[in-house]
């Protein structure tokens, strides 16, 4: 779990997260959405400890981390997983030299385990004939997968996502994001992800928080989204008439 007390982050004159405070559980699928600019990616490198906030605290499973020392925040570190927008694969190794970078990395483990553990992970996110193949040579739903595959690879309590559906079709984003939320079920980790995207709010939010101007301006699930009447989430998530007719649908069928 992750608590996040009234958090607080400027650049210079710049203030660009004013005061956000939120709870993010364990096995749920947290997502943090808003307008460009909204400071969704300041929020995120703050939960990853590469900003630190002036005011507030940031609070990991009961560990404040301001009060962490150096050592304990390097092993904090590798308790979370990242899995980056467009994917951030290492071009010049093969899908399962990408995967086993954090365990030769950071673990002391025999080459046996580590592609023991690379082969568990690798069939969990279901590429199994891809260990010797480059990233240039597979798809982009592949690369997500890799990228996925090494972000759990150390086990993570902490999983981040940065726009993990950018770039895919349709019908594979639902599948990355469904695999993200089996994931975070199966494993119990604290998942949060920065996301555009609506399918992903609709299907995966289980927590959504709004940004709006460096504000948390709603908090909810994806039900209770269809029924906010707060404007600017309406204005954010409907703004597509698409969206507006499938959120009627939804409130008729309640009625
Ligand atoms: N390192 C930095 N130094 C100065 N200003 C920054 C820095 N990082 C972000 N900002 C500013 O913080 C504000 C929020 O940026 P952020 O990248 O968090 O927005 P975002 O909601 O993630 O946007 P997008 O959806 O376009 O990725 C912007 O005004 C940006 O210019």
């Amino acid at each position: 779990m992750i608590e996040v007390e009234n958090v607080h982050k400027s650049f210079g004159d710049t203030h660009v997260l004013k005061g956000i405070s939120t709870t993010f559980e364990d096995g749920k699928t947290n997502l943090v959405i808003g307008q460009s600019g909204s400071g969704k990616t300041v929020f995120l490198k703050c939960l990853l400890g590469l900003f630190e906030p002036e005011e507030g605290q940031i609070c990991y499973n009961g560990q404040f981390y301001s009060e962490l020392s150096n050592s304990e925040r390097r092993d904090l570190r590798q308790e979370m997983g990242m899995v980056f927008q467009g994917s951030a694969l290492f071009d010049s190794m093969t899908v399962e030299g990408n995967v086993m970078f954090p365990l030769d990395m950071f673990t002391k483990q025999s080459k046996a385990e580590m592609q023991d553990r690379v082969d568990f992970v690798l069939e969990r996110v279901n590429l199994i004939d891809a260990h010797k193949k480059f990233p240039s040579e597979i798809s982009g739903g592949m690369k997500k997968r890799v990228a996925i595959a090494r972000a759990i690879v150390m086990n993570p309590k902490y999983l981040f996502c940065d726009e993990p559906n950018s770039g895919l079709d349709p019908k594979t984003a639902i599948l990355i994001d469904n695999l993200i939320q089996e994931i975070t079920k199966e494993y119990n980790i604290t998942t949060i992800i920065n996301t555009h995207d609506m399918n992903s709010v609709m299907e995966i939010g289980e927590k959504i928080i709004f940004l709006k101007d460096g504000f948390k301006e709603w908090e909810g699930t994806n039900k209770e989204i269809f029924k906010t009447d707060n404007e600017a989430v309406t204005n954010f998530v409907y703004s597509s008439e698409l969206f507006k007719k499938v959120r009627q649908m939804y409130i008729e069928e309640r009625n």
